[in-house]
This record gives C-alpha cells, structure tokens and sequence, in this order.
C-alpha cells in the first residue's frame, strides 16, 4: 500500500467514516474525535505505544508502520499496516490534504543558523506592502499570517502538519508561503514532496552538534535544501563559506542569486550586492547593486531596523522579491517594521535603551552584540545565558563573546530544562577570564538590576529568549514573556531606574 487512494479503499471496506475534518495526526496528544492517527517508529519511542490512547480521545483509524512492535497494533480494529509509512507518509500526506493538486502558491524555504525567521517575516511584511497580499510564514514564532499567528512547537512542523498547513493556507489565498527549515527537519524528511520556488541559505555557524555531531554532518543536512529539493531558485549568502560551497554544488536547473557585501558576490551572473550600509539610532541605510537576468540597477533602502546582518537578511529579501517578480521599489522597504524579539527596542525617556533578541548562538549573539554597538552609543551591558538539554560546546564560547563585545556582563537563566542550572553557569563560565561579570539567575531580577544600574545613554542586550513566552525549569514551562516584562518595567521606572 503506497497511497491514499488505497488506504481510503481499505478504510471503506472496514465501513470507517470520515469525517471532512478528518486529520492525520502523529502525536497521540493532539489527536481530536474524527482523526486518523499515525503510529511510526520514532527515534525515542514507538508510536504505536499510543494507539490506545489516540483511540480513547476519538481517533476512528490508524495508520501503523510495519518497523513498530507488532504486539503493540494487531489487537485493535481498524489499523491499516503500511510497510515503510516511515518513509510514504509524505506522498499520503500531501495526497489526503491537497486534494486538487493545480492549486498552489509560491512555497519560498530558509535555511541557515541564524536569520530564517527574520527573513521569513520581513518577506511576508513586504508581500502585505507591495501586493496588498497576505502571506504564509511557518516558523519559530508561529504559523499562518504574521497578523494573527498560530503557535508552533516546532521551527518547522511534521510532515503531516505541513500539508494540513499548506490546505488551510490554499484555502485562505494567501499569496505565497515562506518557510524555516531547520537542519533536523531536513534530516528527517519533514518537507518531503514540496516543490520550491525559492530556497535562501543565510549562514552556517556552531549550533546543534548535540544532533548532527559534526559541522560536516550539519552542513550536508542544510545542503539537501539544495541538491535534494532542487528548487527554482536558490538564494545564497556567499560571504558564509558554505554559502560558496553551496552555490557550487547546485544542479543545473536551479538559477542562483548569490547575495552578500563581499567581493565574492559579483562573481555570479546573478546577484544582490551590498555596496555600502550605515547604522543610526533610527535604523539603517544601505546602498544596494543588483543584477538579475542581464540588467543591472541600483537602489538606496532606508529602513526603521537594526543590525549589520539584517543588511544581509534584507538583501535575501531583496533577491527573492525580485526572483519573484514583486513590483518593490525602494519606497517598500521603509515601511517594514522590526520582527518581534529580534533586536526589538525598547525606548523610554531617560532610561536605557533596552533591546530584546533571540541570540542563541554564539554568531548570533556576537553579531547582535557588535549591531548594538554600532547604532547606539553608551556603554553596552548584556544579559544572556544558554539552554539547558542543547549544545554544550557553545557555552563557553558566548561566555567569552560576551566579554569580548560587552561592557558589563550578566549571566542569567535561559531555559534550564532538566539540567542544573548552576552546571550551565559554570559552562559558561570556563570561557571567561577575571571576575568582572555578575551572575543573577533569575532574568526578571538581572533586567531589573540592569535598568536600574545603567545610565541613560546606555544600551542593553537581553538575549536568548526574544519571541519565547515561557522559562522551561525542569519539566515545567513557566509562563514568562520577555517582550511584555521588559514594556512593563520600564513603565514603572523613572529616569535612571529609580521605582516610581
Ligand atoms: C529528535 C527529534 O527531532 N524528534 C522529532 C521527531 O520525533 P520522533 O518521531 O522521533 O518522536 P518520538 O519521541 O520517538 O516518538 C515516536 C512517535 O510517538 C508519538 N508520540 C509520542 C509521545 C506521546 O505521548 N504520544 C505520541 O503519539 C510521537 O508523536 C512520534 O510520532 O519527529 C517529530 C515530528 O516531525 C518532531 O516533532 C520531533 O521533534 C522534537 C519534538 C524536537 O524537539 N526536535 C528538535 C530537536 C527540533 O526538531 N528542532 C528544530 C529546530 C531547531 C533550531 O533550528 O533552533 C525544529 O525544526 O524545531
Ligand atoms: N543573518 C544573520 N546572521 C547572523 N545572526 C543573525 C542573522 N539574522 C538574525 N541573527 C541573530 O540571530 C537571532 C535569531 O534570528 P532569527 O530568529 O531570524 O534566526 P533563526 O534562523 O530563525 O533562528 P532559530 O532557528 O533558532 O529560530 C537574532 O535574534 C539575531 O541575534
Ligand atoms: N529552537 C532553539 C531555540 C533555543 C532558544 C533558547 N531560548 C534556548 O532555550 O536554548 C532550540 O530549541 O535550540
């Protein structure tokens, strides 16, 4: 049994009634009455463990691997057995939920450490501005319209809930669809059968070694965007030496626009090149070259954004815009606005500037630390910490980094999970010389002492949790919304930090 079709068949034959809202859903947790669960063999556990569950809160079928434990399905009615589902999920998936497959909108896919949010939403902001058209974003940060976004445990769902996805947006219009795709998904297959119209890479820098053991192994993941999927067009960053390697690697039919500030980027036929950038206190101003098919032209954007790397993230913006055929002029790009919890500013009179970012890396955040420095001036305090059940490696290395670039340094708590969070400290720690850094664990406190301690002039960095609403200490998920805190403190304070 290799399709929907001849599972459908199988189901009527056992009389199963499907409901239109029928979904396919893997996760027992989230089965609803109607749905067909899907039992697979995952890499901690086997789905089909949770057929009784699934069935208790009213899944009507199953769908079961054969590399699941036998005894664990045969007892029950209406579970078909599919050899390999691990594997033809994805055909089932995209056959069962996009019913006329003429249908579709342009599917654009981000990939790279750190930017595929940013970019995400900034090209769904400027869809919105220059086609008066809502756009699709699936990422960290929520799924569906930037405008009313749906919450996602994942940077880029399962397979199954893509395509549930992708039905419930052809059935909205929306214009296009942006997507994050992270190494592990690519790893997994979670996109498999998508047909891509654009695919970006930003850049490839020390993150998820717990997963992919080596930045070899991280790298192959991130490339099968490329050689895999194929897409129309590929979007690459080659100031980022995988960036290079990637856009070597590409097969024949994929047009490449090579993006960047370095000398590297008019090496191409096609590309965006940043000439020129500054950075002021309202955001940023930079001087663009492109040439896409033969022409070549120029453009000044002015935008109310901060940060060095969104000149980069802009000009993949830039890139698929044009790829795409949008009617941008320069006009656009004043109107984006900056995306939540990345490099978000926080302005009252007379305190300091406070800034909330999603710097989790070490890249991220020396690149966030350095674009602070460079728009505001001040002393520079940080706040950060790492988290916990994620790469270790990194630690030590943000320890150091924020010494380097910063003036006063606070290490906080930055979802623990289940690890101690004092082990974590002291991780950090190892990367970092003399005494001349403070440790508060609690992140309410650290802003607080921060804001208060700082002058008016300065700046602080927190960073780490951006967009997140909650702070994971052991298996427990503490509603804790960094963006909001920080707003609301900073009403209650007066100049300097004094309470009112
Ligand atoms: C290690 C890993 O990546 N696991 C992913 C994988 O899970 P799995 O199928 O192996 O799951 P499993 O825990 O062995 O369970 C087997 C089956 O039992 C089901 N189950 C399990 C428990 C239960 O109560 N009921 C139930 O039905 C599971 O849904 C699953 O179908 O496939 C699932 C569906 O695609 C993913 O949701 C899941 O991501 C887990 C939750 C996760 O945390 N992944 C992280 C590492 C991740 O993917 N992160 C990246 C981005 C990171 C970044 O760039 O910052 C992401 O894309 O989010
Ligand atoms: N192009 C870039 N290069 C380096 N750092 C960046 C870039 N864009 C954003 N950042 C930094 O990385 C942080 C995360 O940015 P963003 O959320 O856009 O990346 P992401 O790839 O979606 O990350 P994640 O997969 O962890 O959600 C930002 O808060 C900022 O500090
Ligand atoms: N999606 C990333 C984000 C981490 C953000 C940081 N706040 C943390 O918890 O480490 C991850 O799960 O590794």
């Amino acid at each position: 049994m290799t399709n929907w079709r001849d599972i459908e068949q199988q189901l009527k034959k056992a009389q199963v009634v499907l409901e239109p809202s029928a979904r396919l859903i893997p996760d027992s947790r989230q089965v609803t009455k109607g749905d067909i669960f899907i039992a697979t063999k995952g890499f901690d556990q086997d789905g089909a463990s949770y057929i009784n569950k699934a069935l208790e809160l009213g899944a009507v079928a199953i769908l079961v691997s054969d590399a699941c434990d036998e005894h664990l399905y045969s007892k029950f009615n209406n579970v078909v057995l599919v050899t390999d589902l691990e594997k033809k999920i994805a055909h089932i998936a995209k056959e069962f939920y996009i019913k006329d497959q003429s249908v579709s909108m342009p599917v654009i896919a981000v990939t790279g450490t750190n930017g595929k949010t940013s970019i995400s939403h900034l090209l769904a902001q400027l869809s919105q501005i220059c086609l008066q058209q809502e756009s699709a974003v699936i990422g960290t940060i929520g799924t569906g319209s930037i405008n009313d976004l749906q919450p996602s445990s994942n940077t880029t769902p399962g397979v199954t809930e893509i395509y549930r996805l992708i039905s419930e947006f052809l059935v909205k219009n929306y214009g296009s669809l942006t997507m994050e795709v992270s190494s592990h998904a690519l790893e997994q297959g979670r996109i498999e059968g998508l047909d891509l119209d654009v695919a970006i890479f930003t850049n490839l820098t020390l993150d998820h070694l717990d997963y992919h053991g080596t930045m070899e192994a991280y790298f192959e993941a991130k490339a099968k965007l490329f050689n895999e999927y194929q897409p129309k067009c590929a979007v690459i960053n080659v100031d980022d030496k995988y960036g290079r390697r990637l856009a070597d690697m590409v097969a024949n039919q994929t047009r490449v626009i090579a993006y960047g500030q370095s000398d590297n980027v008019k090496a191409y036929s096609d590309y965006v090149y940043i000439r020129g950038f500054e950075c002021h206190t309202h955001g940023l101003s930079i001087d663009i070259e492109w040439q896409v098919i033969g022409a070549k032209e120029e453009c000044f954007l002015q935008l109310p954004i901060y940060g060095e790397f969104n000149c980069l993230n802009l000009a993949a913006v830039f890139a698929t815009a044009l790829t795409l055929n949008w009617p941008i002029v320069a006009g656009h790009f004043s109107q984006l606005k900056p995306v939540p919890g990345r490099l978000e500013l926080f302005v009252k009179p007379n305190l300091p500037v406070a800034v909330v970012d999603y710097a989790h890396t070490p890249d991220a955040l020396e690149q966030s630390l350095l674009a602070v420095r460079k728009h505001l001036s001040g002393e520079l305090y940080v706040i950060f910490g790492c988290g916990g059940e994620r790469d270790v490696s990194k630690r030590p290395i943000m320890g150091q980094l924020a010494q380097k670039h910063a003036d006063h340094v606070i290490i906080t708590n930055d979802n623990p999970r289940t690890e101690n969070e004092d082990k974590i400290i002291t991780d950090i720690e190892a990367g970092m010389t003399g005494s001349n850094y403070q440790i508060i664990k609690s992140r309410k406190e650290a802003i607080e002492l921060a804001l208060q301690n700082a002058t008016a002039s300065d700046a602080i960095l927190i960073a780490g949790k951006g967009h997140e609403t909650y702070q994971v200490i052991g298996t427990e998920s503490i509603a804790y919304n960094e963006r909001d805190y920080v707003e609301k403190l900073m009403a209650t304070l007066t100049n300097h930090g004094g309470m009112i």
